[in-house]
């Protein structure tokens, strides 16, 4: 198997066109992995050089699938517009100076043309986070309002089979070109990524790519700014997790939860990470909720910590399926029992992002 060091040796026998240097001495090669038979990195450039350097990231992809046992190999090319510069990092704290620790960075870039920045977030896995984003996202839509739906989940990037979209989103006008499904403006971390590609995209190149999937997507234009953006993260409540959320602009967090009390430890640790930089949680969603699972365990758990319940949604075999299909129910049947309880959520969020 190829190491870290065969890796950059290869990478630096490709030139720079512009410097004329090996791509790592010209520092273009970033945030890289390589683990056993795969590799990849961000290929950075100046928004106006991309271009240019679209058959710099391919003659790299092809150097890294040419070493031997190399099977599995991704080069993002993300460019960095002068029109939208890259986040200020907060500095060092005097006292993490000391202990010699950098703190992480916090985002101060806003992505344009965006009013409302969401996160549907769950402390667990599998809880139907991503089903409540999609479905979220179409009932503020249903409000009337122009909704975008960007799906982080580095994880396992759902939201193109729960809206029935694919295929590389275009580049065009110094921006990525979000799909349009259902009235929704959608960009997914999957249609960057080759299925199997979850791994390496967990590191610094997942952080990478979704600031430029939030910063660079054409969201909306300055006499159609987009309402609400709502943001699909990844489950959990760790290192990833807490990165994206930092370098984020968010204004506020969902949070979803079954209600069980596994789920609901994970969601109390997930409040616990937007405290702890200071997003506010906007509110509790039980999913799954009736006597499979039970009920009223969310709507507890909220009160203990002084976070609106905003309701509950059933264990409902149509909402699966409607997942499954690429018709989200709230679309699929907008006079049903779940879209209206969909739209009461949305009533309450949408007031909250007003407000936040
Ligand atoms: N209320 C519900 N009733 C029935 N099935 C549901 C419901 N909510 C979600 N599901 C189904 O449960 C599965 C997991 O849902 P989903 O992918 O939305 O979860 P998730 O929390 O985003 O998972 P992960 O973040 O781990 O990818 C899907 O098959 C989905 O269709």
């Amino acid at each position: 198997m190829p190491d870290r060091s065969d890796v950059l040796a290869a990478l630096d026998a490709l030139r720079d066109p512009k410097t004329g240097r090996g791509l790592v001495e010209a520092g273009l090669v970033q945030g890289l992995v390589v683990a056993e038979d795969r590799a990849g990195f961000v290929l950075e450039v100046a928004a106006a050089d991309a271009a240019a350097y679209a058959p710099v990231r391919d003659a790299a992809e092809a150097a890294l699938r040419a070493l031997p046992g190399m099977t599995r190999v991704s080069v993002v090319l993300t460019t960095e517009s002068p029109a939208s510069p890259r986040p200020r990092t907060a500095g060092l704290s005097p006292e993490a100076q000391r202990q010699g620790r950098p703190q992480a960075p916090r985002a101060t870039e806003r992505p344009a043309h965006v009013r409302r920045v969401l996160a549907v977030a769950s402390g667990k896995g599998g809880v139907g986070k991503s089903t409540v984003a999609v479905n979220l996202a179409l009932a503020l839509k249903a409000r009337g309002l122009s909704v975008g739906l960007l799906d982080a989940d580095v994880h396992g990037p759902s939201i193109p089979t729960m809206l029935g979209i694919g295929g590389q989103p275009e580049y065009r006008d110094d921006a990525l070109q979000p799909k349009i499904a259902h009235g929704l403006k959608a960009m997914s971390v999957g249609l960057l990524m080759k299925a199997d590609d979850a791994m390496i995209w967990r590191g610094p190149m997942a952080s990478q790519a979704l600031t430029q999937m939030l910063t660079q997507t054409a969201w909306g234009t300055e006499d159609q700014p987009l309402d609400v953006l709502v943001v699909d993260l990844p489950p959990g409540t760790g290192d990833v997790q807490l990165t994206l959320i930092q370098k984020t602009p968010l204004d506020g967090a969902v949070i979803v939860s079954t209600p069980q009390e596994v789920a609901l430890a994970d969601a109390r640790r997930a409040h616990t990470l937007f405290q702890r930089v200071e997003v506010p949680t906007l509110g509790l969603i039980e999913n799954m909720s009736g006597p499979v699972f039970g009920e009223g365990g969310t709507a507890r758990e909220a009160e203990r910590l002084g976070a609106p319940f905003l309701g509950a949604l059933p264990l409902d075999a149509a909402i699966r399926r409607g997942g499954d299909d690429g018709r989200p129910v709230v679309a699929a049947d907008p006079g049903g029992d779940v879209a209206k309880a969909f739209a009461a959520i949305a009533e309450q969020v949408a007031g909250a992002l007003e407000r936040a």
